[in-house]
């Protein structure tokens, strides 16, 4: 009779402890292997070396490996706002390039359908990412934030005629790609309140959710609804970004107001969340946006504007979230 129990011991040393299940019946020896954390190549390398320790063992005639993953939990924190154009995806890219920064291990999905432009933003336009077993890898980003965007996967404009289930097929792809390494997933999501971010939204159940909005009356009243779209999900709300707050002169630097200040602090207080923090409109912020070099990355106030709504949300992931 083939010792078992010999192999399984043989196996166990091979693979660090990470084999177990071991069974043979009726020539077919079948096992389970732990592949958590381990890189695809090394994955591969391992189970062949598991395959041709067993399969001349005798009384076995074939050989079945499964392979097992323990599901790290990924936090998804959710980046919203009431209607297009106010910032979102540059608050997104820049959040999570800032809080990479501060030594977290974030990823980036792109999950604006309709106008995904992260691939501009992170400079990582034109490139496809690799996938096995319909799952896909991230495009690791030249700054350290792992990412994917549906712009990764079609042309430009392609996107737009997609509709309810096919849209929410798409994105659940992006979320559930092969994010090893990360704990913290930044989504940035379609810009409004409609069907396609409610049903990312329960799906996917961010841990929660970030709102940027503009100084206007009107961008706050948007960003009232997209308040209430994660309320009625019951997403938590980390808080209220204020973008394009204020106008910086790009020759002296010097702020001014044009659509008054303290609205959107005062705005978050009557909606019940915190005010995180406001990014000036800066041309800066449009021009290195542009060429694929997020601000955040760098040095000087607008860095600095984006780390300090960084560590807020840090802090508030911090708590245990
Ligand atoms: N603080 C800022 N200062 C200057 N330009 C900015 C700032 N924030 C965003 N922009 C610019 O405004 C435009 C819109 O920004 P962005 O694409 O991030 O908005 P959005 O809310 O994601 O829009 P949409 O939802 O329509 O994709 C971009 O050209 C971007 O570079």
């Amino acid at each position: 009779m083939t010792d078992l129990s010999a192999i399984a011991d043989r196996l166990s040393s091979l693979t660090m402890g990470r084999t177990s299940g071991l069974r043979l019946r009726e020539g077919m020896l079948t096992l389970v292997l732990d592949v958590t954390g381990l890189s695809n190549d090394v994955r591969e390398a391992m189970e062949r070396e598991v395959r041709h320790a067993v399969q001349d063992a005798p009384g076995v005639d074939d050989v079945r490996i499964a392979m097992t993953q323990e599901k790290t939990a990924l936090r998804i924190i959710a980046v919203g706002s009431g209607k297009g154009g106010v910032g979102k995806s540059t608050l997104s890219a820049n959040l999570a390039v800032a809080l990479k920064r501060l030594g977290h291990r974030v990823g980036l999905v792109d999950a604006d359908i309709y106008g995904p432009s992260q691939p501009r933003l992170m400079g990582s336009e034109g490139e496809k990412p690799e996938a096995q077993d319909k799952q896909m890898f991230p495009i690791q980003s030249r700054w350290g934030v792992p990412m994917l965007s549906m712009g990764h996967l079609v042309k430009p404009g392609q996107a737009i005629a997609w509709r309810g289930p096919m849209a929410g097929n798409a994105l659940s792809q992006l979320v559930d790609a092969r994010w090893d390494g990360i704990d913290t997933l930044i989504v940035d999501l379609p810009p409004g309140t409609g069907d396609v971010q409610l049903s990312m939204i329960q799906k996917h159940k961010p841990a929660g959710a970030v709102i940027v909005s503009t100084p206007q009356d009107l961008a706050l009243i948007d960003a009232a609804r997209a308040v209430s779209l994660f309320e009625q999900a019951g997403v938590p709300l980390i808080g209220l970004v204020e973008n394009m707050a204020g106008y910086a002169c790009p020759s002296c630097g010097e702020v001014s107001d044009p659509f008054g200040s303290g609205g959107a602090e005062k705005a978050a207080g009557e909606m019940g969340m915190p005010f995180l923090g406001r990014i000036p409109l800066a041309m800066g912020i449009r021009t290195a946006s542009d060429a694929g070099e997020p601000p955040a990355a760098g040095d000087g106030a607008e860095a600095e504007a984006f780390r300090a709504i960084a560590e807020q949300v840090a802090a508030w992931l911090g708590k245990g979230r």
